[in-house]
């Protein structure tokens, strides 16, 4: 499908997106949208709500109103977390399974790109050696490395990257960085929300910005 222009619609784009608890709003309405090739900087002070807005693309939170498109069409739930790979706050991780079964079981879940190997994964965030390693003996970066290494593997376009530099050292914040790069070369979108503490990866990047509600 393409734009009126001709030009191919965003990978992602969000209309008139709310989102409310109990009655009292997070953020909204957001419209916004991300190309292949973008990167969309979610920006907000603690509590602003970026976290809030990432669970709601990724079908983990329901939108109060609005719709979310993907490859220019409103998509539902189940379709639409295909074509995104979350990476949450916490780590989605298996704790008595070793690091690379868990990395199995998640492509297991959530599908594999066809291009590169869990165990070669490992090797390119940092953790070989830890194949057998039980989740929950990683320190916390490497826990984010492991799950880093789930997004790596996924062969979804769109990257919700929640906080992706948090618990990482100064080699971990350029792999991300690298990550990212090579994910948009690709074709591909990211996500990424900071509060400002640490740096955005150096590529084409939007910028949204929350703000507490009233
Ligand atoms: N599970 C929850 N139950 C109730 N309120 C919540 C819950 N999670 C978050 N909130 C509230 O929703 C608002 C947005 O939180 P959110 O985690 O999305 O912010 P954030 O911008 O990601 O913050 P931070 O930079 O601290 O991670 C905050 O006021 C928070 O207190």
């Amino acid at each position: 499908m393409t734009a009126s222009d001709g030009s191919a619609p965003p990978l992602l784009t969000a209309r008139g997106l709310c989102f409310a608890r109990n009655d009292e709003p997070v953020f909204g309405p957001l419209d916004f949208a991300v190309d292949a090739g973008e990167a969309l900087l979610v920006r907000g002070d603690n509590g602003a709500g970026k976290t809030t807005l990432l669970r709601v693309l990724a079908g983990l939170l329901r939108a109060e109103a609005g719709t979310i498109e993907i490859d220019g069409r409103a998509t539902a739930t189940p379709e639409r977390t295909r074509a995104l790979a979350y990476l949450g706050h916490l780590p989605a991780l298996k704790a008595d399974l070793g690091a690379l079964e868990n990395l199995d079981f998640l492509c297991g879940l959530h599908g594999r790109s066809g291009t590169l190997s869990p165990d070669a994964a490992m090797r390119m965030v940092g953790l070989d050696g830890y194949q057998d390693t039980l989740a929950r003996q990683l320190s916390a970066g490497q826990k984010k490395r492991l799950s880093l290494a789930r997004v790596w593997l996924s062969p979804a376009p769109v990257w919700l990257l929640d906080e992706p530099y948090a618990n990482l050292d100064l080699d971990g914040i350029a792999l991300v960085n690298r990550m990212v790069e090579a994910h948009l070369r690709e074709g591909g979108a990211a996500l990424v929300t900071t509060h400002g503490a640490y740096a955005a990866p150096p590529v084409r990047t939007r910028e949204l910005v929350l703000r507490k509600a009233a």
